[in-house]
């Protein structure tokens, strides 16, 4: 083990990585595609120049994954000889190369990038962040550090915690500081009764000088930029679904690694009643979960779950009875939280890249539809009945 750790040691693989001469011979930079799936070739070189600067050994089966994703980049499938049983190194290289099949090379370069990212991103120094224990200023969240566990709770209970223009970009700038902190694992949850009501419906009240397609440009590139930051996140992201969810609150729950559910919980996403369309990649991530039939049930008519069907369906990770449910799950979460903080990073990162990139096509495929929604007639009028109808209250 230790000899193989010798190895594999970082500066071993760097050093391949620098000797590999693809990359410094310009006429085979020329056939690499500017920006081939959004990767460009530069975005390729700065992680290949970042890999060595690491400071923590990411541990060897993430040295090879490094190892596999370069070499497909640069040359392609694997089309070496397979080295021989005994030449141990030079077979585990093989093998994870190999393993990679026709893996295309913009693809590759894709998940290198992707991986250094994350590599890099889980060393960073916890700045700019809550202390832990700290709260932090936020004006519709609570945001606290404790026990290397970053909580964002949504804090607007009196309006079941809809979510304001203002709510959206507050949660942008607290995941993308936990992202950077010092925590393990991060948590949203929310304050009161409901977990989240979805939009703010007033967002769509509030005119901007553009007029109403301005309106809605502006709120599709909020949306956008919304659900990229949940599809990035770097860490492990657990919900604590502590009472009924709509709308785009739900659908978000696609995007987290594990959610744990009050049994009081509900889960619906009236986007037809709206006039709107489906979001926060659900048109992706729903039927996946839970087949096309189940998933339009909810998606295009409506159909409300408990926290059990939603459990059976795999929305939801498991259902705790609401008298137990903040000590249970807690206890769980602190526990989960003593785990090691790169392993869990990497871990997460190698389950959720090979679909990164579709999901980044599918959020912007669902706002173009939106923003479109939100200058129909069928979405106004269904707005308006919302206010007229708490106007009769
Ligand atoms: C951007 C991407 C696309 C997004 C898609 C979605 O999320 S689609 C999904 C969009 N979401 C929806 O369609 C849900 C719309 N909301 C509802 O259907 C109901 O409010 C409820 C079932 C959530 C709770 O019913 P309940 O009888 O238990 O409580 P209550 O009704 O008395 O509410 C208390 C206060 O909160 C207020 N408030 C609550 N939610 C919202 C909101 N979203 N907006 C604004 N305000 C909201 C409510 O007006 C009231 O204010 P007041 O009068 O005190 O000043």
């Amino acid at each position: 083990m230790a000899a193989a750790f010798k190895l594999f040691s970082p500066g071993r693989l760097f050093r391949i990585s620098r000797a590999t001469k693809v990359f410094s011979c310009p006429s085979v930079q020329l056939h690499v595609t500017a920006s081939a799936m959004g990767i460009s070739v530069e975005d390729f070189n700065t992680a290949k120049q970042k890999l060595s600067l690491l400071k923590n050994d990411p541990g060897n089966e993430v040295k090879l994954k490094i190892y596999a994703l370069f070499k497909q980049a640069t040359q392609g499938p694997c089309n070496t000889p397979k080295p021989g049983m005994l030449d141990f190194i030079n077979k585990a290289k093989w093998d994870a190369w190999k393993s990679l099949g026709s893996v295309s090379q913009a693809k590759a370069r894709q998940q290198y990038v992707h991986l250094i990212s994350s590599l890099v991103a889980a060393e960073q120094p916890a700045s700019e962040v809550a202390q832990p224990g700290e709260v932090s200023s936020y004006q519709t969240l609570l945001v606290s550090t404790a026990d290397k566990i970053t909580t964002i709770t949504l804090n607007r209970p009196q309006k079941k915690n809809a979510i304001t223009v203002e709510m959206y970009n507050e949660i942008i700038k607290a995941l993308e500081q936990a992202a950077k902190d010092d925590s393990v694992l991060t948590v949203v949850t929310g304050s009161g009764d409901y977990y989240c009501s979805g939009n703010d419906l007033t967002n769509f009240t509030k005119i901007p000088e553009g007029g109403i397609e301005q309106m809605a440009k502006d709120a599709g590139e909020l949306l956008r930029q919304y659900v990229k930051t949940f599809i990035d996140f770097p860490k492990p992201l657990i919900g604590v679904i502590n009472g009924p969810a709509v709308g785009v609150s739900v659908t978000l729950l696609g995007l987290f690694d594990v959610v744990y559910a009050t049994e009081r919980a509900t889960f619906h996403t009236p986007f037809s009643q709206l006039g709107q369309s489906p979001e926060g990649c659900s048109s992706y991530t729903f039927p996946k979960m839970m087949g096309a039939a189940k998933a339009s049930e909810m998606l295009l008519f409506n159909k409300k779950l408990t926290a059990t069907q939603a459990c059976e369906l795999g929305l939801v990770t498991e259902v705790f009875p609401d008298s137990s449910f903040q000590t249970e799950v807690w206890t769980r979460i602190k526990a989960y939280a003593q785990l090691p903080r790169n392993s869990l990073a990497l871990s997460k990162q190698l389950i959720r890249s090979t679909e990164r990139e579709h999901l980044h096509t599918v959020n912007d495929r669902e706002v173009e539809r939106l923003v479109e929604r939100w200058l129909s007639d069928e979405c106004m009028q269904a707005i308006m009945s919302f206010f007229q109808a708490k106007a009769k209250l």
